[in-house]
């Protein structure tokens, strides 16, 4: 579970002083024993750990060692086979499906593929972040949508620096901008926490980093806490406050970024 030390430096960064004491902050996310197979094939097993309010880890390992089904575990979208998932202190194992969907309605996704509607509009795309606390039809365009969630969107384009593009249909963006209209859909509804699954596999090197740095500026200047998944050693260190790592089927690794580096993280893909 979570350690004071990493407590204090979720604080420190929000409050941008790292002096004195900290108050210990709630914990958004708190993992316990999870375990998931599919079929007769186990993927991981006896995960547990704890993620406080605006904390960023980084959730490392090969390929097909279970990162996104650990995500999609902690998510709610599938049932670990044994284990308790607490998300915002709703017990996502046990939720009835009224609990799950207020509490979907605090996170936001951002994925590789960006999901976005290809033929609707840059700015319908951003409205349909705030689907989860507006279910229905008005929420499914721009032009039927409340003025507020319209403003609200629109603000959102702004911070990902897209709001002249807003009327363009989302298939005529590149790869670049229609990750940042998926930060900003992801971001739309203030969500406390943020999960992201590669959200730079689809990119090259140089759009990748800025999406990056977007990406954790935006969710570090609202306190998100942020779950991401990531290929690239030097994006787990640079942005994840925490890093774990998936291997043989357990939780290898749970340590503070600062005190790693690449040639460690690297042992655990050998
Ligand atoms: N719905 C499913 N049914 C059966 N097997 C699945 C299902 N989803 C994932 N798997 C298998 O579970 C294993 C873990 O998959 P997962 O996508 O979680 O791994 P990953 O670490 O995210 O992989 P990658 O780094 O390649 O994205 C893989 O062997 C995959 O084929």
């Amino acid at each position: 579970m979570t350690d004071l030390l990493d407590k204090q430096t979720a604080q420190e960064r929000s409050t941008g002083t790292g002096a004195g004491f900290a108050p210990v902050l709630p914990v958004d996310i708190r993992a316990c024993a999870l375990s998931k197979s599919f079929g007769d094939t186990l993927i991981f097993s006896d995960v547990s750990f704890g993620l406080s309010r605006g904390e960023a880890v980084a959730i490392v390992g090969s390929n097909g060692t279970g990162k996104s089904t650990l995500l999609r575990c902690i998510m709610g979208l599938i049932a670990a086979d044994s284990g308790q998932v607490e998300m915002l202190g709703t017990n996502v194992s046990a939720a009835r499906p009224a609990e799950l969907r207020k509490l979907r309605a605090q996170v936001g996704l951002v994925s590789q593929k960006h999901n976005l509607v290809p033929r609707l509009s840059v700015l319908s795309n951003v409205v349909h972040g705030l689907l989860g606390q507006h279910p229905g039809l008005r929420h499914w365009s721009q032009a039927l949508a409340p003025t507020g969630s319209r403003e609200a969107a629109m603000e959102a384009l702004g911070k990902v620096g897209l709001a002249d593009l807003a009327n363009r249909r989302a298939d005529r963006l590149s790869g670049g901008q229609s990750q940042r209209v998926a930060i900003a859909r992801a971001l739309v509804g203030q969500p406390k926490i943020l999960f992201a699954d590669e959200p730079t596999a689809s990119l090259d090197p140089a759009a990748g980093e800025d999406v990056m740095d977007l990406f954790f500026s935006l969710a570090r200047k609202q306190g998100v806490t942020v779950v991401f998944i990531s290929h690239h050693m030097s994006h787990a260190l640079t942005y994840g406050d925490r890093v774990l790592g998936l291997a043989g089927k357990k939780l290898r690794l749970d340590t503070r970024a600062d005190h790693l580096n690449e040639a460690e993280l690297r042992e655990l893909y050998d």
